[in-house]
């Protein structure tokens, strides 16, 4: 089953997750919930009742999980959220770029661990590797003996043949960026993931019914993707090791508090500009400071700091949104 905030989708049979119903929790299921933890959640399977009179069926109670990944959520609240259950396999994602990190891929295999389900563990971008002997090396002292996928957008056939080899639910975790939708895409070979705009929006509760959150393969192995999982990023913690060269630039900068966004005497710029400095290493330190900020917010906060950042301020939106109206209803000019 999967969830879009009171409607649940529910599958009448596990191996056909495509023949559907939308139901809602009981209210002596609600009285009863304790904690947060008790709401169903993607995964997992609940008893309902469902007259044939009624569009909607009614949950009466989740059964036992065998596993459970789920969030801290460290805005204001801090409470443990459930993102899906009954897992088999966490898969550990991270790409073989320079993004490659072992503290990250750590961080990550803990949150799996944790989860109660088996982690594994896929490095994407193969066709970016340089050095993929001693990133292998070192990232087995780490993962002992777990699984580890080697994989990029165009091979990815041991991963596949791992999934189809039996029946078995499995999530994708990692930093945003590192080819998880790819990945899933290519696994499912359709574009079945909403892009990128798309997810956004789910956050502003639209289109949201449109947003998948199981996929199901031909042998019934079943891929759970959420806007949750999305949000689980990890602190990267060594940011500033990581990316030393750009804090050692930005020394130079005129303002102390630059954020190269354009200020005068940028010296990130100026590196940028003489070809000192990639634009993509640039943006991908950005990228891991906004996980990082992530990491210390809740969903929502997220949600409309996002917004802002493709949007605008929501004021402006709406502005957007009325003109739009009003041309659709045939006044105004947009
Ligand atoms: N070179 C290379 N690029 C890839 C590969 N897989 C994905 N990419 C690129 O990496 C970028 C991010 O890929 P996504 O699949 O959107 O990453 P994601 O992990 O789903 O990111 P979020 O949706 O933000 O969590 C895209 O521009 C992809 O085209 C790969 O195997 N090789
Ligand atoms: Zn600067």
């Amino acid at each position: 089953m999967s969830q879009n905030h009171d409607l649940y989708t529910v599958a009448k049979h596990h191996a056909l997750a495509n023949d559907v119903l939308l139901a809602k929790i009981s209210g002596q299921f609600a009285y009863n919930i304790s904690t947060s933890l008790s709401y169903p959640v993607v995964g997992d399977i609940v008893a309902i009742t469902h007259s044939p009179f009624d569009k909607i069926a009614i949950i009466h109670r989740v059964c036992p999980r065998k596993s459970l990944l789920s969030r801290v959520t460290s805005g204001s609240s801090h409470t443990v959220q459930p993102i899906a259950a009954n897992i088999d396999i966490v898969f550990v994602t991270t790409s073989l770029d320079q993004n490659f990190n072992l503290s990250r891929i750590e961080r990550y295999l803990s949150v799996a661990w944790e989860s109660g389900a088996q982690p594994a563990i896929i490095l994407t971008k193969a066709d970016l590797v340089v050095d993929l002997e001693n990133k292998m090396a070192a990232l087995k002292q780490i993962a002992k003996s777990l699984p580890i996928f080697v994989a990029d957008s165009h091979e990815f056939a041991s991963l596949k043949h791992f999934l189809l080899a039996q029946p078995q639910t499995v999530v994708f975790i990692g930093s945003s960026g590192v080819g998880k939708s790819t990945l899933i895409n290519n696994l499912l070979c359709y574009e079945a993931m909403q892009t990128k705009q798309v997810r956004m929006r789910d956050h502003k509760g639209k289109h949201a019914t449109t947003h998948r959150q199981l996929f199901q393969l031909k042998n019934g192995s079943q891929i759970i993707d959420t806007p949750g999982m999305r949000e689980l990023q990890i602190d990267v913690g060594n940011t500033e090791e990581t990316f030393e060269d750009i804090a050692l630039l930005a020394q130079n900068c005129r303002y102390k508090n630059c954020q190269h966004h354009g200020e005068p005497d940028c010296a990130i710029f100026s590196a940028i500009a003489s070809g000192r400095l990639s634009q993509k290493r640039f943006d991908n330190y950005q990228k891991i400071l906004r996980e990082n900020k992530y990491t210390q917010m809740s969903a929502s906060e997220i949600a409309e700091d996002k917004f802002n950042r493709y949007f605008g301020s929501k004021s402006e939106a709406k502005r957007v949104r009325n003109l739009k109206k009003n041309r659709q209803k045939g006044y105004g000019r947009f």
